[in-house]
């Protein structure tokens, strides 16, 4: 779905400077990839870099494949003719992305958020009440996002982020607010979605220990290091490690 050759994202403020390198990263349908380290080490610049909203300084392969095609899009060409709609409408129809910070628009109940990623992508929302309580926010559809806890907020920008069976899903902290029983519950849930739906699933994470159970649910694990700081997890249904093999 996304390959990454030798990839560059610059940044400076002030006198501070920092450069992301991506050596080599492949992602593909159905797996899930933590990404772990420590604060500042660049994991939000990665995930923005994949959702097509931070523009690479340069790369050598930056192509996103559109699972159900097969059409391969180079996206550095498009940032290089400053074609932002063709990466929007890349954005609309592919990914999903958890913020950080939720990012629910706040003039619209929690039922009207979820639907929002269906319908600006033009597609029939999935099931939203089947959707919440798997999420645990069923009791929380007819209320406004102020009236939430931080945790339910997050949760609803999970539901959000997957209502309109995105491809590839882009989640930033995802679990930050919540408890740790919760906290597992959220990556059990992402990581159902890339096993039994096929969707990639990039989830941002200083939280090494929330990824490793995962390996017990029958996901391979292959950790390579992107820097000194910071490393991709690739957490692979073990079956497709060995079709891979
Ligand atoms: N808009 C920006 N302009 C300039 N530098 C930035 C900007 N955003 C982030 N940085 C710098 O880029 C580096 C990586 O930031 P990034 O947010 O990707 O780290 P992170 O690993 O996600 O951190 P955290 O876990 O604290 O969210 C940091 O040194 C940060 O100060």
């Amino acid at each position: 779905m996304f390959r990454l050759e030798d990839v560059r994202k610059h940044r400076a403020q002030g006198d501070s400077a920092f450069e992301l390198q991506v050596p080599s990263l492949e992602i593909h349908p159905g797996e899930m990839i933590a990404v772990v380290g420590e604060s500042g080490c660049g994991k939000s610049t990665l995930l923005d870099l994949l959702a097509l909203v931070l523009r690479p300084t340069s790369s050598q392969v930056f192509r996103f494949t559109e699972p159900n095609t097969g059409h391969s899009v180079d996206a550095a060409a498009l940032w290089a003719g400053g074609h932002e709609d063709a990466l929007a409408h890349l954005r609309r129809a592919h990914m999903g992305y958890v913020l950080q910070t939720g990012g629910l628009l706040p003039f619209l109940d929690v039922r009207r958020n979820i639907e929002l990623s269906a319908r600006v992508s033009g597609r029939e929302p999935v099931a939203v009440s089947e959707l919440a309580s798997q999420l645990g926010i069923d009791n929380c559809l007819d209320r406004m996002p102020a009236a939430l806890s931080i945790g339910q907020r997050q949760r609803v920008a999970i539901a959000r982020a997957v209502a309109h069976g995105p491809a590839l899903v882009l989640a930033d902290e995802p679990t930050a607010a919540v408890d740790k029983a919760r906290g597992a519950q959220i990556m059990e849930r992402l990581a159902m979605l890339a096993r039994q739906q096929g969707t990639a699933v990039v989830v941002v994470t200083h939280d090494r220990p929330l990824v490793e159970p995962l390996v017990a649910r029958g996901y391979g694990f292959a950790v390579s290091a992107i820097s000194d700081e910071l490393t991709v997890s690739v957490c692979r249904p073990l079956e497709r490690w060995k079709a891979a093999s």
